[in-house]
């Protein structure tokens, strides 16, 4: 797993970024209604994704529809600043990829120059040029707009790339094998999600989303490979939730891993148990510690919030003195907090189970991801926590 290098708090959050990216409005339903949604259009017809970052993982994705000018594809590139590179893709097809994306730009470009204006008075996007664009077809003369995609006077590169028709092979999903495997997981770095997702998928690219509906909805969209996600504790039984997501989203379960979950007790430097009036964490993190934190003498509050980590996030943002979170000892270097008391869950072999699922396979497909959990079984992976749903 690439392990995104340890951020200080004060350092501005870590960021994902899809920069000035052309793509079609694919089955992106705004089903959140979170008013901070993470992809808008800039004025230049960009749709650009915003602020994934511990403090604000990978949001809803909402599109908002606007009346349109002019449309030039560019390719699609995800840029995560922990790292200078962007994101490639796995197993050497990166170009296909970015071609694949150019083709949706295309897509793209035809959908939403239905609702170009129809001011064409600076004549931008005739096919010839015309500012009246009246086109040809079939011989015959008409008025009706054919939709093009405009042409670049001069620049023969763009124009190759814009015209290239899309293959089967654009079409395929996302490579499933290798380094750089993108695997969302819901929570901001030093979730236990997080610590699952690279156990799962060792070296691979972990992206923290704000909600395990997001999670599911950035695999269905591509933006990841796969989704990690909690579905029993040996202490807290089933996450039912998930279950439900599992039912409602069109994704495939294809193995699972088994992880160890060691809480710790964090709190800014310098606070002491007894200044301790709340604790915050997971419901399932807090459920797991309920006896050890009575044991601990703490007189707190307890408060459920999304996930471990942003627990820890939480209080250190907001300079909290009086709160502790339960969460991990990654997430207390993470976010520059103490940890006050180590292994507080209450059954020392505390295991959370997470199951590992990725976008359903298409016919004829199956063969290919099976394999791939069979070969990871035969070289021993996950210690033989794998095993098949299927
Ligand atoms: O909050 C996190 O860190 C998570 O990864 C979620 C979660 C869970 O949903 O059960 C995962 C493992 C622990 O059991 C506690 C919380």
């Amino acid at each position: 797993m690439l392990l995104i290098p340890p951020v200080r708090f004060s350092v501005k959050s870590p960021l994902i970024l899809i920069k000035k990216t052309k793509i079609p409005i694919l089955s992106l339903s705004p089903s959140s209604s979170s008013s901070s949604s993470s992809i808008k259009r800039n004025k230049d017809v960009s749709l650009t994704m915003q602020a994934i970052s511990p403090s604000s993982p990978l949001k809803s994705l909402l599109l908002t529809r606007r009346p349109l000018a002019r449309v030039t594809p560019k390719k699609l590139s995800v840029h995560c600043i922990y790292r200078s590179d962007p994101i490639h893709f796995p197993n050497g097809i990166g170009s296909s990829r970015a071609d694949w994306q150019t083709s949706c730009a295309i897509l793209a470009s035809r959908v939403v120059s239905q609702e170009q204006p129809t001011d064409k008075s600076n004549g931008d996007y005739g096919i010839d040029g015309s500012a009246d664009h009246v086109a040809a077809v079939n011989g015959h003369k008409t008025s009706v707009d054919l939709n093009l995609v405009p042409l670049n006077k001069g620049s023969s590169e763009d124009n190759n790339k814009a015209m290239k028709p899309l293959t089967i092979t654009d079409l395929s999903p996302a490579p499933m094998h290798g380094s750089h495997l993108r695997v969302a997981y819901q929570g901001v770095p030093g979730a236990y999600s997080e610590a699952a997702a690279g156990k799962a998928y060792p070296n691979c690219e972990s992206i923290p989303c704000d909600q395990f509906e997001v999670a599911f909805q950035v695999v269905e969209l591509w933006v990841a490979d796969r989704v990690v996600l909690p579905v029993e504790n040996s202490l807290g039984g089933s996450i039912h939730r998930n279950y439900d997501l599992l039912l409602r989203h069109r994704l495939h379960i294809v193995g699972e891993v088994q992880l160890p979950v060691h809480h710790c007790l964090l709190a800014l430097p310098g606070v002491r148990k007894e200044n301790i009036t709340q604790v915050i964490s997971h419901p399932q993190a807090l459920a797991q510690c309920e006896l050890s934190l009575s044991k601990l003498g703490l007189n707190a509050a307890r408060e459920a919030v999304d996930d471990t980590a942003g627990a820890a996030q939480h209080i250190a943002a907001n300079n909290l003195r009086d709160t502790a979170a339960i969460a991990s000892a990654r997430a207390a270097e993470l976010y520059g907090l103490q940890i006050l008391a180590d292994g507080i869950q209450d059954d020392s072999s505390n295991v959370t189970r997470f199951v590992k699922d990725r976008e359903e396979e298409e016919e004829g497909e199956e063969g290919d991801w099976k394999g791939e959990e069979e070969e990871e079984e035969e070289e021993g992976g996950e210690n033989g926590y794998f095993s098949l749903f299927k």
